[in-house]
């Protein structure tokens, strides 16, 4: 029998990474998104087309065997699909996780008891983001007298992905462009006694937190370096940013802090790592990629908060003794990144910052405690900042 696959957020990663590692596998995608134009042309057209880019050239995979939901008008519809599906996996971005769970939290609860329990696996730039949904799920969007059964139909395995997959050409249609590189790591121990779904190309480990905290650390740390260094330096692409000299610096700088936190912390070999950092350097100045420092840059007010690829790493480092003038610079970098254009967030990170005292703004946008190291330097950053940006009379 086809196992079906309830996927939320049909964009980059969704149609270019995950859809076509579900399809490969045998999968029947459901695609769940709330954008009627990516709806209506994946109910109209059977199939579309992944390009991978890699060193070798091009290869071209044809993805069908999917059907499509808008969730925006149509929940009762979604609801259905997930309370029969054998995996629920999502890319909507990790600030819209609070908004899918209702709905799977429904799906979940009509699940008939002769069902084994569904997978759910959130595909998103965070540690411990299936968790996170997994809450919202429980309580409040699951009955109090159901919460202590709600492993009986649902298992909850965080996870890692990684592949780059930049902004698509709006005349594209359906068809995707993604880098030959991949990595998809899923924590396997959630699945215990029913096994876990079988997803061709996925690593399963009993450990997740070493993959998730090297990629976050490394890739991301790496690329929003590049991005915001780049942004204030005026270049459009993370390509052209690194070719900079002094772009590159910073972020091979920054990439040497974050390896002394991932080499010590979770004991891996410096010599992997160094490997692994050149590889990442070496993945994201893809010039065929053409991917733009306002992609990776989007959303700063995410990017700079308590456990992500600034503030994460660099709060650890500090803790052990060690100084972050890398980090602190792109840190610095990253608060310019303000009113940019289709950037929501950016446009409130300056509101924040002009409304608030350094102090407060720090504590806000980054939630460090008073009392951690890395607050005052943060702060000194946020001071200069908000007298570099302050419009003038
Ligand atoms: N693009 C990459 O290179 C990459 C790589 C690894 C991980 N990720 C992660 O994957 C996630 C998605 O990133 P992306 O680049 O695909 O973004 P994207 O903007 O291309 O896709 C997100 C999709 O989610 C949809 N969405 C938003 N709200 C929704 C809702 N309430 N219900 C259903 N769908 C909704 C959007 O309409 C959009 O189609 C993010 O967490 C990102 O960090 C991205
Ligand atoms: O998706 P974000 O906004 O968390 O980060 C932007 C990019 O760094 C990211 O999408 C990378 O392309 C991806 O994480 C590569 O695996």
């Amino acid at each position: 029998m086809t196992k079906k696959a309830v996927h939320f957020g049909a964009g980059n990663i969704g149609r270019g990474f995950v859809a076509e590692f579900l399809h490969d596998s045998g999968y029947e995608v459901v695609f769940a998104d709330i954008l009627d134009n990516i709806i209506d042309q994946l109910q109209k057209s059977p199939s579309y087309t992944v390009t991978e880019i890699g060193a070798e050239g091009e290869k071209k995979f044809t993805i069908t065997n999917y059907r499509a939901i808008n969730s925006k008008y149509h929940e009762a519809d979604v609801i259905k699909e997930v309370s029969t599906a054998d995996l629920v996996t999502c890319a909507v971005g990790p600030n819209i996780l609070k908004f899918i769970a209702p709905v799977i939290a429904k799906g979940i609860n009509l699940r008939s008891e002769g069902l084994p329990p569904t997978a759910v696996i959130a595909c998103e730039n965070a540690i411990g983001a299936t968790d996170v949904l997994a809450g919202f799920i429980k309580d409040p969007h699951t009955p109090a007298d159901r919460r202590e059964s709600l492993h009986e139909r649902a298992r909850f395995g965080n996870s890692a992905i990684d592949r780059i997959v930049p902004g698509q050409d709006p005349n594209a249609g359906l068809d995707v462009k993604i880098e030959s590189f991949y990595e998809w790591v899923v924590d396997k121990t959630p699945f215990h006694g029913h096994g876990h779904p079988e997803i061709k190309g996925v690593k399963w480990v009993d450990d997740l937190q070493p993959y998730i905290e090297r990629k976050l650390f490394t890739v991301n740390t790496g690329h929003a370096t590049a991005a915001y260094h780049g942004y204030n330096r005026g270049f459009k692409t993370i390509a052209e940013a690194l070719n900079d000299p002094g772009v590159n610096k910073e972020v091979q700088k920054a990439l040497e802090e974050t390896a002394t936190l991932i080499v010590k912390k979770h004991k891996i070999d410096p010599n992997e790592q160094k490997a692994y950092v050149e590889k990442i350097i070496k993945r994201i100045s893809n010039p065929h990629l053409e991917d733009t420092v306002v992609r990776v840059g989007r959303a700063p007010l995410r990017k700079l908060s308590r456990k992500e690829r600034f503030i994460g790493p660099a709060s650890q480092l500090v803790e052990y003794g060690y100084a972050v003038p890398a980090l602190l610079d792109a840190i610095a970098a990253a608060f310019k990144f303000q009113n940019v254009e289709g950037d929501e967030e950016s446009v409130e990170l300056a509101e924040i910052l002009k409304s608030h005292s350094a102090e407060a703004a720090t504590e806000k946008i980054t939630g460090l405690e008073k009392s951690h190291a890395l607050f005052e330097p943060v702060k000194l950053i946020v001071e200069k900042v908000k007298k570099e940006t302050k419009p003038s009379i």
